[in-house]
């Protein structure tokens, strides 16, 4: 798919975030461990990754009905049973977490092998870990991934790194495996938090010491059916926000989630991009910047709650507009560089120059309308937001890469008064 847009011009008015793609997607997995009816609430129904989960999961016997206006979603996963597949092409990340629901029902899994973003080594081997550590055999086959276990047996999960994916399917195996498991070395993310209140809630037990060691009886009984809201999506608020610095814009972002984005925010404001808020919402306009100016700025990427990777691209689009030299660090995925040279080529003087681990900007740069080609989820965010703000029709090929993580996003743009239109190539 391709996006083509007609920029230049200046959103105004009222923009929603959704609920989270980096938890509505875990969720959606765990719902399928309950042995009652799920009711999964702001739930962000037209994501492409979410549909992809959805996908597999109705194939493997799920039934799941979809609420597109009330954004929910209700699961019964009574029916899930281990099923060979005709394909395996689910181009998503946390197929891994598909695992458990077929185990408890079947005593075996079979899974597509991680997908999701191009941004650097992202291995599955601590995955397989998990599985082991809980009593399962793992196969590799040509197709997918194979793991058998009439039941999950407790154990010690130790992580050597900290790992959002890996403690996800940690969490949710364990809470079907008969006994204790000690998941030593975990990370807790607010994505991570909202699943350990889902699955407390169907009647899990989960305890959380210090900041990384949790513990999990299995769940004796059933696990019940449960309603739960999804949490907003810390990386779309700041999207907005950012949007509406770049294109002088004058926004109301409503559902921000502030306790989880609180030092990604510190350092908006410390260069100069102030804005109005209360409890759950931003206000921005032009006002807002100090001096009218974005100040140049220096960060680094890593573990929350730091700035995570996943926002690295918005800096680097501020970085872009900032009148000096910006520096970008990324600890986490130093790989993940690839967009910021597409995104060159939509700025009217060299301003972005980028090394593994390291993006640099000397601003203030003009974006200019021109061709590029996504390279991963946010890059393309960023090169249709640079789009946006140029003067003239810019393509942004493989924009399917920006739609696995904004929901409704040619929706919301036109309540700002803005269309894009994205057509199949
Ligand atoms: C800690 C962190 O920043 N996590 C981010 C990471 O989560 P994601 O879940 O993809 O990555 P993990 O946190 O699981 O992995 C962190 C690191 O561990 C490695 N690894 C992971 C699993 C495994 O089996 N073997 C292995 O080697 C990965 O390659 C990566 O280098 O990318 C997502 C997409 O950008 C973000 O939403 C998360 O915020
Ligand atoms: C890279 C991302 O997602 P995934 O881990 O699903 O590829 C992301 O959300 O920015």
């Amino acid at each position: 798919m391709k996006a083509i847009i007609e920029g230049g011009k200046t959103p105004v008015g009222t923009v929603v975030v959704s609920g989270a793609k980096n938890s509505a997607t875990r969720l959606l997995a765990a719902a399928c461990i309950s042995d009652g009816e799920v009711v999964l609430n702001n739930f962000p129904t037209e994501l492409v990754d979410a549909r992809h989960k959805i996908r597999f999961l109705e194939n493997v016997g799920a039934d799941i009905v979809v609420d597109e206006v009330k954004e929910s979603l209700t699961i019964n996963s009574s029916s899930i049973r281990c099923t060979e597949l005709d394909t395996y092409d689910y181009p998503i990340r946390t197929t891994y977490l598909l695992v458990a629901s077929q185990i408890k029902n079947s005593g075996e899994a079979l899974i597509p092998y991680p997908g999701g973003c191009k941004i650097g080594s992202r291995g599955y081997d601590l995955h397989m870990m998990v599985w082991r550590d809980l009593g399962a055999e793992v196969t590799e086959e040509p197709d997918f991934i194979r793991v058998k276990a009439s039941k999950f047996k407790g154990g010690t999960i130790k992580f050597p790194i900290s790992t959002v994916g890996g403690t996800e399917n940690a969490l949710i195996c364990a809470c079907i495996a008969e006994g204790k498991t000690e998941i030593v070395n975990a990370y807790i993310t607010p994505e991570i938090e909202d699943l350990i209140d889902f699955l407390t809630r169907m009647g899990a037990h989960i305890e959380v010491t210090g900041n990384s060691h949790i513990t999990v009886v299995g769940a004796s009984g059933r696990l019940k059916g449960v309603i739960k809201s999804v949490m907003y999506d810390r990386i779309e608020a700041l999207t907005w926000l950012v949007y509406a610095v770049m294109s002088g814009g004058t926004l109301h972002i409503k559902n921000v989630p502030f306790d989880s984005m609180q030092v990604p925010l510190l350092h908006l404001k410390e260069a100069g991009i102030d804005f109005l808020s209360n409890s759950s919402s931003i206000y921005y306009s032009p006002d807002c910047l100090i001096n009218g100016q974005v100040q140049p700025f220096e960060l680094a990427c890593g573990a929350h709650p730091g700035i995570i990777s996943d926002m690295q691209s918005f800096y680097t689009l501020l970085g872009i507009i900032a009148k000096g030299d910006s520096r970008i660090f990324d600890y986490r995925y130093p790989k993940r560089i690839a967009y910021a040279n597409e995104l060159q080529k939509l700025i009217s003087t060299p301003v972005v120059e980028a090394e593994e681990g390291k993006i640099t900007t000397r601003g203030p740069g003009k974006f200019k309308a021109g061709e590029v080609t996504s390279t991963d989820l946010r890059g393309s965010m960023a090169l249709v937001m640079a789009a946006l703000c140029a003067e003239g029709k810019t393509v942004v090929h493989d924009v399917e890469m920006a739609l696995r993580g904004y929901n409704k996003l040619d929706k919301k743009l036109a309540g700002l008064g803005i269309n894009i239109e994205v057509v199949d190539e």
